[in-house]
């Protein structure tokens, strides 16, 4: 596949996120006005709410964006997304003839804030990154059993909060939690030490399920794709998490990129699974390549300082694909709603610097890592802004996501007005 030319020149730049074959979904507004559906193109945004409104863009015989989040859209189905994507070619294409129709409607990225792009019904994570749940299980349980007995026969997952998720730009607070640091007799109450990101992509499903579908059924559910950070307290995670898993370590919140990158864009990307290192139940067997390439990298930025790319990853590292997820989180009958979200579970590459965690970049804080401004991080500090960034790189264009970014900042003094 090569760039699809379009008549916004920003679009055919090698270097931007958004050319024509990427249009991914947004919610943005721009000074007082209302948040509104809009999709990316080069530097600008294609607001769909107004050209809906005025009658051009029509996907349904009901209006699917006068509401501020992609749900919509995402309950029509996927004959309606690739009529969505035609009729927006139809619009941006270089020397389409309804480029005046579009001209009127497009805002400068710069001038606006941007919004959780949809609404997120659940959230459920996942441990499919083998070097993640290698490494994770070397440091918290027995490096000569680092993988639990399960692992390589199903993707293990837990039920998040989808009250967590928040868009790229949000601050997040240090959280306070129980937790009892080594060689402690008695756990205490006190603000997360060992503060840490997680390299994720999530997958959102735009297409209800009742009982149980198949691995080829569960990828044509995905509507798309975003960037996302599970911001996970180690401290309060290790001491929580048996035999239930993660809960209040996990809790805090959960960024996402503020771009939903549709399947259809990936397409030219997709990637197999690695090798199966012992046999999959023929039910989790993968039908064709379900994984993409995608790739991923963490930057991290103390206050006011320039940033440092601490990882480099690629989201092919994944054993089990979101599809795979999708299709054993329905096996109980378990019902999937529109505007789910899947986290991918850590993608950590086999280096050291493609591990997507500081937990793991820092070896738990036996051997904390150096930024390009000198200083050294083994978990993150007040005032640290962690990005995320990802795209599949075609010849001559990329599919990107956006940032997906967020800033530390302080605990509560006093988180419950008690003192301490
Ligand atoms: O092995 C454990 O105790 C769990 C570790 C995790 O970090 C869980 C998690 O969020 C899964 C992931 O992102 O891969
Ligand atoms: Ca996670
Ligand atoms: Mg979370």
């Amino acid at each position: 596949m090569s760039l699809q030319k379009s008549w916004v020149e920003s679009a055919n730049s090698a270097t931007t996120d958004f050319p024509l074959n990427n249009l991914p979904c947004g919610v943005f507004s721009v000074g007082d006005g209302d948040a509104r559906c809009g999709v990316a193109i080069g530097d600008m945004i294609l607001d769909v709410a107004a050209l809906e409104a005025e009658g051009l863009l029509r996907l349904a015989d009901h209006p699917v964006f006068d509401v501020p989040f992609w749900n919509e859209l995402m309950e029509l189905g996927p004959d309606a997304w690739a009529d969505f994507r035609s009729q927006l070619a139809g619009f941006l294409t270089e020397g389409a003839p309804k480029r005046y129709l579009a001209e009127d409607h497009l805002v400068p990225q710069a001038d606006a804030v941007m919004h959780l792009p949809f609404l997120v019904a659940e959230y459920t994570d996942f441990y499919a990154g083998r070097n993640h749940a290698y490494n994770v299980g070397s440091m918290f349980r027995d490096p000569a059993n680092a993988l639990p007995p399960n692992w390589l026969h199903l993707p293990i997952g837990y039920n998040g909060r989808a009250s967590s998720v928040v868009v790229s730009g949000t601050d997040i607070r240090r959280p306070w939690g129980q937790l009892k640091p080594h060689g402690a007799d008695v756990p205490q109450f006190a603000p997360s030490r060992r503060f840490d990101f997680e390299l994720e992509v999530g997958a959102v499903v735009g297409t209800a399920s009742e009982g149980m579908v198949s691995v080829a059924a569960a990828d044509a559910m995905i509507f798309g794709y975003v960037l996302l950070n599970d911001w996970s307290a180690r401290d309060i995670q290790a001491w929580e998490y048996q035999p239930l898993g993660p809960f209040q370590a996990k809790a805090t919140a959960t960024t996402i990129s503020p771009w939903i990158v549709m399947r259809a864009a990936l397409e030219p990307f997709r990637k197999p699974t690695p090798p199966r290192e012992v046999l999959l139940l023929p039910y989790l067997t993968e039908p064709g390549p379900l994984l993409y390439d995608i790739a991923l990298e963490v930057g991290l930025a103390p206050a006011g300082q320039p940033e440092t790319v601490i990882s480099r990853s690629n989201m092919t590292a994944l054993y089990y694909a979101p599809a795979q997820q999708l299709c054993h989180h329905t096996t109980s009958g378990c019902p999937m709603t529109v505007g789910d979200l899947l986290g991918s579970g850590t993608i950590s590459g086999a280096e050291k610097d493609s591990r997507g965690s500081l937990l793991e970049l820092s070896w738990g804080g036996k051997e904390p890592i150096t930024l390009g401004t000198g200083e050294s991080r083994s978990f993150i500090e007040d005032g640290d802004t962690v990005t995320l960034r990802g795209a599949a790189i075609g010849a001559g264009y990329r599919i990107g996501f956006g940032e997906c970014s967020g800033t530390l900042i302080a605990a509560h003094a006093d988180p419950i007005g008690a003192g301490r």
